[in-house]
């Protein structure tokens, strides 16, 4: 399982106090998830979710409090950090930086149909319309420049096969860098996988995992989404659910003409960005009890993107 830190009761309830929601009735670790450690919190108010932030950008737990907010107030389901009776967001536990939020309703699904993928498409479009007016600036440490270069580190230990694939995308990211980046931007999730999503039964109920959330083109986290959402067992495009993914994000917010022409290439970013972050996860977890997302999905996919039919539903 994936809690990295554990917690006794005591050091929990001496946390939770300060935020007025009643006794602590009971508190678990949650398996799921790589990156941080996640508990469910029962408390006599209602149920919580209390995460350690294990890694990644500390620094940045102000931009992700704040997107949140911006997108609680935009009546998005999403979970948003919940303050003491002090008005204090973010807070320290067992040494890590700790956020209370609430438990969102809903399970994550294995197998999407066309209307999930409507009901995503659709909260993309919201979560996108809600900040593109007023980007909140954020980096993302995994972005462009970061794929160049751990694709140049990790290319010596891949086989010939895979070393073509990768320095073909490679190549694309140097020749389309700019054109990439001056494409329409907004606040984007970026890492909009299944078990970031919770449904009762094809409602959308919740959108979890922040941590990737940035600033950048809107285009990418479409091409993210659809990877993980519209794809079948072999890596290849389902052709129904992305046309219902990408027709309800279109109607909230028209693509444009340079969105369209990048697709087939952007498709390939998203592609690369998680085999090479899978690829290092493999690695640096190797041999312990951690939840490793297999790398050679993404390497299946990439080579199944080299050709694209699905376009962008763009009217000229
Ligand atoms: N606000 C919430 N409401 C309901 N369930 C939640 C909430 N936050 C987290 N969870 C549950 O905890 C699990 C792990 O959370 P999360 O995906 O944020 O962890 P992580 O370690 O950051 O994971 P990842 O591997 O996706 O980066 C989720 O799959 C979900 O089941
Ligand atoms: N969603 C990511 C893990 C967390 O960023 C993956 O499937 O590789």
């Amino acid at each position: 399982m994936s809690v990295f830190t554990p917690l006794t009761r005591p050091e929990l309830e001496t946390f939770l106090a300060p935020y007025g929601l009643g006794r602590l009735r009971d508190f678990q670790g949650i398996a799921a998830g790589t990156e941080n450690s996640n508990f469910f919190v029962s408390l006599e108010q209602g149920e919580f979710v209390l995460t350690l932030v294990e890694r990644g950008p500390i620094q940045d737990l102000p931009f992700f409090i704040e997107l949140l907010d911006v997108l609680h107030e935009a009546d998005l389901p999403v979970p948003y950090a919940l303050r003491t009776r002090d008005g204090v967001a973010l807070r320290e536990l067992a040494g890590k930086p700790a956020l209370l939020q609430p438990r969102l309703p809903g399970k994550h699904i294995k197998v999407a149909n066309n209307q999930h993928c409507v009901q995503v498409g659709e909260l993309l479009g919201h979560l996108h319309t809600a900040t593109q007016h007023k980007v909140l600036e954020r980096k993302t440490d995994r972005g462009l420049d970061w794929m160049l270069a751990t694709g140049a580190e990790l290319m010596p230990r891949l086989n010939p096969t895979q070393q073509a694939l990768l320095q073909g995308c490679l190549d694309e990211i140097v020749a389309h860098q700019g054109q990439i980046m001056a494409l329409p931007r907004a606040n984007l999730h970026a890492d909009l996988f299944r078990d970031n999503a919770l449904f009762e039964g094809t409602h959308l109920t919740g959108l979890i995992d922040f941590y990737n959330a940035c600033s950048g083109p809107m285009l990418y986290d479409l091409a993210i989404t659809l990877n993980d959402w519209c794809c079948d067992d072999a890596g290849q495009i389902d052709p129904p659910r992305a046309r219902a993914l990408l027709g309800a994000y279109a109607a909230l917010r028209p693509f444009t003409a340079a969105e369209a022409h990048l697709w087939p290439v952007m498709l390939r970013v998203a592609c690369v960005r998680f085999w090479l972050s899978r690829l290092i996860a493999a690695e640096s977890f190797a041999g312990m009890d951690v939840l490793i997302h297999d790398p050679a999905d993404f390497e299946v996919r990439l080579a199944a993107r080299q050709q694209v039919d699905i376009a962008l539903p763009f009217a000229l």
